[in-house]
């Protein structure tokens, strides 16, 4: 059967044997033409199999695939979330002053930006001491939330470490006890803001912890209730939490939770850096949005980034990816990308509910460098399966001092992506066994050990330093790789049923670990395992 995908897999078959070392030999240029430019960032995605008749075909992919008209869509307001019925205008958030936007015909925007100045004022008070808890000025937050209403700004906290000049900031998100007992242990509730961050304000983690910091600080404080703060899209029930209005940042069910950072689910971030440095960060993806809107395909950062991901997942069939940030503020962004990537692109059903004919998004992990060096990167370089790595770096880092370290992790950073697409020949290993003294047999087997295969593909990030402006710039650029990826599959990346049914399980099982009820219609292994745990 011939599909829009025929294509490219015929000429993926054709090329399979030849060596991206190859395609640079062949044109010197390559690194250039296989590379993009926007807004300071470079992403070189020249370290892949990708040719320019693959290049072609990619983009040919993209057009049939209406990506341009879906993307006016999704800016405008449109509702492409169909199983939901909802817009999908995280984009909104970080739109700027002059923007209209309507949703039902209705400007969304004066909403937006009453919500975020409410925020600032909000976050300044904290910041300044004009909010205070009842034992004094606000020395920490603690942001409850679970998903996309914890990875964001948890993510983002950590990568601006060198602006955050706010209260010390904590994150709870396991409904393990462990999680929110250890982070409560040694803060004074009397000087700690609690922000229950949840767009629907049911998901029973979040509320969960809340209940148990609530009764932590009601042991020392009057009031508890005065020192929380609610982010959610659900105003009657942050009310009937006894959350006063005041304190409550509403936004709209267009703001998917793992896009969310940009808006209120962001507010735990804006009191760490401030309302100004969070503005910078909106302007990165603002810029990000822009170049998205206007560049062609065949410069477009977000739309390479996504068609180098289908060429190595739908075409090549490496089903994971690894994200690997020569950054170490970066250290949460595979986190955080496995939700935006796979809760958005991990769907065996197209929108029109047929079974999709390819893969669904990949497996996507991945560990800072050089940390991952010495723990999976002998895999990456020997193993039998081919792992497609996105390298992420930046020119300086923001220790002037130890600028020999960042030198450093640069070198290691390219050394990575050098040694994968070179790799080392049997010749090449058979010398320096040679070198050392060995001959024979043992020359032979101790030579293969030491072979690196290369040709293993990379594409490289490559950015000035990690700001809010960046920072916003590389979150964009990734969500709207996941959009183009999502479009060009054919499916909903807005919504995640694929969450719902172990949710509905965990609930029907607590009061079968309760002793409440039975395990009938349990499986063995379930009822087992019930038994077991119960003690
Ligand atoms: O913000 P909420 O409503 O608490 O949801 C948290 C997370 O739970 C999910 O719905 C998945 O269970 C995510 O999509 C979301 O980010």
């Amino acid at each position: 059967m011939t599909d829009k995908w025929s294509a490219l897999r015929d000429h993926q078959a054709r090329i399979a044997d030849r060596p991206i070392l190859a395609l640079f030999a062949a044109d010197p240029a390559r690194a250039a033409g296989f590379s993009v430019a926007a807004d300071g960032m470079l992403f070189d995605w020249s370290k892949t199999s990708i040719d320019a008749e693959a290049r072609a075909l990619l983009i040919m992919l993209a057009e049939v695939s209406g990506v341009e008209a879906k993307r006016a869509a999704m800016f405008a307001g449109e509702k492409i979330n169909d199983t939901e019925g909802r817009a999908v205008l995280h984009t909104a958030l970080r739109a700027d002053e002059a923007a209209v936007i309507r949703v039902d015909g209705q400007d969304v925007m004066p909403g937006v930006r009453t919500v975020k100045t409410r925020m600032a004022d909000f976050a300044r008070a904290v910041r300044s001491g004009a909010f205070t808890g009842q034992g004094g000025r606000i020395t920490d937050v603690v942001n409850i939330g679970i998903g996309g209403s914890d990875l964001g700004p948890a993510m983002a906290t950590l990568a601006l470490a060198p602006f955050h000049d706010g209260p010390r900031l904590h994150y709870v998100s396991n409904v393990d006890g462990a999680h929110v007992q250890d982070t409560l242990r040694g803060l004074n509730p009397e000087t700690t803001l609690v922000i229950v961050a949840s767009k629907t304000f049911t998901t029973i983690e979040t509320m969960t912890n809340a209940d148990t910091t609530k009764r932590w600080m009601a042991a020392r404080v009057a009031d508890p209730g005065a020192q929380f703060a609610a982010v959610s899209t659900a105003g009657d029930k942050t009310a009937a939490y006894g959350i006063a209005a005041d304190r409550v940042f509403g936004f709209e069910d267009w703001v998917g939770g793992r896009y969310s950072v940009w808006g209120p689910i962001g507010l735990s971030l804006m009191i760490a850096i401030g309302p100004e440095r969070f503005e910078e960060f909106l302007a990165g993806g603002r810029a990000m949005d822009r170049h998205f809107q206007t560049a062609p395909l065949a410069r477009n950062m977000p739309v390479l980034l996504a068609l180098v991901g289908l060429w190595h997942n739908q075409i090549c069939g490496h089903a994971t990816r690894a994200v690997l940030p020569y950054d170490q503020r970066l250290s949460r962004l595979p986190a955080y990308l496995q939700q935006l990537e796979m809760e958005s692109n991990g769907k065996r059903v197209a929108i029109d509910g047929s079974d999709l004919p390819t893969n669904s998004g990949p497996v996507v992990w991945g560990e800072p460098g050089t940390n991952g060096q010495h723990a999976f990167y002998q895999l990456i370089h020997q193993g039998t399966r081919v792992v497609p790595c996105e390298f992420l770096v930046a020119r300086q880092g923001h220790e002037p001092d130890l600028a020999h370290q960042h030198t450093l992790l640069v070198a290691n950073c390219l050394a990575q992506s050098e040694a994968l697409l070179r790799g080392r020949s049997l010749d090449e290993a058979r010398a320096i066994m040679a070198k050392k003294g060995l001959t024979g047999a043992e020359l032979e087997r101790q030579a293969r050990h030491r072979v690196f295969p290369g040709n293993r593909p990379s594409t490289t990030l490559a950015y000035d330093r990690l700001t809010p402006f960046v920072l916003g710039q590389i979150i964009a650029l990734y969500e709207h790789r996941v959009f183009v990826e999502g479009v060009i599959l054919g499916i909903n990346s807005y919504d995640q049923w694929g969450v719902e049914l172990g949710k509905e399980l965990a609930l029907a099982l607590q009061p079968v670990l309760e002793g409440t009820a039975g395990t009938e219609g349990k499986d063995g292994s379930t009822a087992q395992l019930v038994a077991f745990l119960k003690g």
